[in-house]
């Protein structure tokens, strides 16, 4: 089935910022989600990026109410497999390829698809996806190159990811063909390994009041 928009929209306005996270270590994501939930966050995209990314989302299901842990950096079927029987209730991806789409039409489950040019926009637009990933935001040309797809690709709605700060959400956040931002400067590497719960909760609830 194509993209369940409302789903995939409920996701992506749960708060303006939805957190990318790099987790080494299980036992801090816990934690980490509680912070990021009390901070107003409750979507938190954990990649599987790191051996244990699973057992983190899987943690994170478990144990946090009001946590919408979803997957990133989903490159194939098996992840995207791997990461719904984790408990991912969305996945996220830097790019697209027909066999991953082919494989989230199965389910019923909000995938965010990556995408940095109009012709990746108007494929993905064909395969009825219309609520992307714009990556990697800064490096492909930022909100000004966002807003120039506003217009001749007005269907397609985004999550800009990838040197979004919080000094420059706020650019993305206001324009017409931007739902939310992705970004890992609320919860960063360094922060989650020096058990940093009160800056990751501080972080977080600027971001979710970031208006655009
Ligand atoms: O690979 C990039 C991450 O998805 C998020 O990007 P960031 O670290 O620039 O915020
Ligand atoms: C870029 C991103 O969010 C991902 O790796 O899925």
């Amino acid at each position: 089935m194509p993209q369940n928009i409302e789903k995939t929209e409920a996701v992506m306005t749960a708060a303006p910022v939805i957190p990318v996270l790099i987790v080494e270590d299980p036992a801090k994501a816990v934690p980490m989600a509680e912070a990021l939930v009390r901070g107003g966050l409750p979507a938190i995209e954990i990649t599987l990026r790191t051996p244990r990314a699973l057992e983190a989302i899987r943690l994170v299901a478990e144990n946090v109410e009001g946590a919408i842990p979803g997957a990133g950096t989903v490159l194939n079927e098996e992840q995207y497999e791997a990461a719904l029987a984790a408990g991912s209730q969305f996945i996220v991806s830097p790019g697209a390829t027909p066999a991953l789409l082919d494989v989230a039409d199965k389910h019923d489950v909000p995938l965010l698809p990556g995408a940095a040019t109009a012709s990746e926009v108007m494929y993905l637009l064909e395969r009825g996806y219309s609520r992307l990933k714009f990556f990697p935001a800064e490096q492909a040309g930022g909100a000004s190159y966002l807003k120039s797809l506003s217009s001749p690709l007005a269907g397609a709605k985004f999550c800009p990811t990838g040197g979004v700060t919080l000094d420059k959400a706020p650019d993305y956040l206001k324009l017409q063909n931007v739902l939310c931002v992705g970004g890992s400067w609320i919860a960063d590497a360094k922060a989650i390994a020096s058990d940093d719960w009160a800056g990751i909760e501080e972080r977080a609830r600027a971001a979710a009041t970031l208006r655009g």
